[in-house]
């Protein structure tokens, strides 16, 4: 870490959280590079430089954002703690034991920012996560059509992929986690302030991250907690093999559909805004062998989702696949 040169890019060793894991870097280049295409095409992650992608929001500090992102509704997350774990609210409907990780708050953007000024140590933290939409003032739709719709295009036509389904806006406090979990879309994450760690694990690491059954509100979210992980319950957490970037404004990182990712942003660093870009997967081609990992995740989540609607209860499941497997498959 110290030979990083990160004294230089705003940001040291002594902001990021302590694992139990090691880590490999992730490979970080410029856009023209021809590696990066040849990585994109390959569903690798790649940390881009200097795309320009956001770079008319580099600017969006609070009071810019306060003045011109209009006088809509943002849903805004609080935890108790500093992680913020993503769960269902359907899925979380429909079952009653579970316990809510976070509360979702709608308020205005002015609202959020005074949350922000006004935090004192102790109280709860607080991370905005909203979807860029068109109540947004004037100056921001000026700033929004001028970010780099030509590279991000072009990419989404030469890989093949579908639509962009949306940007997620997000503003987290220094020290926030996005604890590790996998998207079903591919996304390029842009980050316009401060700094953000994110790990990265591949989609074959689906037997070292122990993901929540998919009926459960935490579904695609990993079960082990990264700060106090339970290795009786999760023994081959012992066996994952992160890779890791320090992303800061400019910079682009493309994480692949099925990549694990744990996000953080930087102790003491002031709070942090990212942008992201998430598209439709492309459509499945045709079907080669041997299927690659995500594939199989892919076919897991759907021969898991038909067993749980077919027994009707979800306490069912577990004992009906060990009844498939055990000892005839194991
Ligand atoms: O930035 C974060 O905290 C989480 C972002 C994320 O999980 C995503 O963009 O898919
Ligand atoms: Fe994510």
């Amino acid at each position: 870490m110290a030979t990083n040169g990160s004294e230089k890019c705003g940001w040291s060793a002594s902001q990021l959280r302590k694992y139990s894991f090691q880590t490999k870097p992730i490979s970080r280049m410029s856009h023209k590079d021809p590696e990066a295409d040849r990585l994109i095409a390959n569903g690798q992650p790649v940390l881009l430089t200097d795309t320009k992608l956001v770079s008319t929001a580099l600017h969006w500090d609070l009071e810019y954002l306060v003045g011109n992102l209009g006088d809509g509704q943002f849903s805004v997350y609080e935890s108790k703690d500093q992680k913020f774990m993503y769960f269902d609210e359907k899925k979380a409907k429909e079952m009653k034991s579970f316990e809510h990780p976070t509360r979702r708050i709608e308020m205005k953007f002015k609202d959020f920012v005074e949350k922000i000024k006004n935090h004192k140590p102790g109280d709860k933290k607080i991370y905005l996560q909203q979807t860029l939409n068109d109540d947004v003032g004037k100056r921001i739709v000026i700033d929004f059509l001028g970010f780099n719709w030509t590279w991000v295009t072009e990419q989404q036509k030469k890989n093949g992929w579908g639509q962009l389904t949306s940007n997620l806006l997000l503003i987290g406090q220094e020290g926030n986690v996005t604890p590790v979990h996998y998207d079903e879309q591919e996304n390029f994450f842009a980050q316009v302030q401060g700094y953000k760690r994110i790990l990265l694990f591949p989609p074959d690491h689906f037997e070292m991250l122990y993901p929540y059954p998919v009926h459960h509100p935490h579904d695609r979210q990993s079960q082990v907690d990264f700060d106090n992980p339970d290795l009786e319950k999760f023994p081959r957490f012992k066996e994952v093999e992160p890779i890791e970037a320090v992303v800061g404004p400019g910079e682009v990182l493309y994480i692949p559909m099925y990549w694990w990712h744990h996000v953080e942003s930087l102790q003491n660093g002031g709070q942090t805004t990212s942008i992201n870009f998430w598209y439709k997967s492309a459509p499945t081609g045709k079907i080669e062998y041997p299927l690659k990992p995500q594939q199989k995740v892919a076919m897991m989540r759907n021969i898991e989702k038909m067993i749980t609607e077919a027994l009707n209860n979800h306490e069912e499941v577990g004992p009906f696949m060990k009844a498939m497997v055990l000892g005839r498959y194991s």
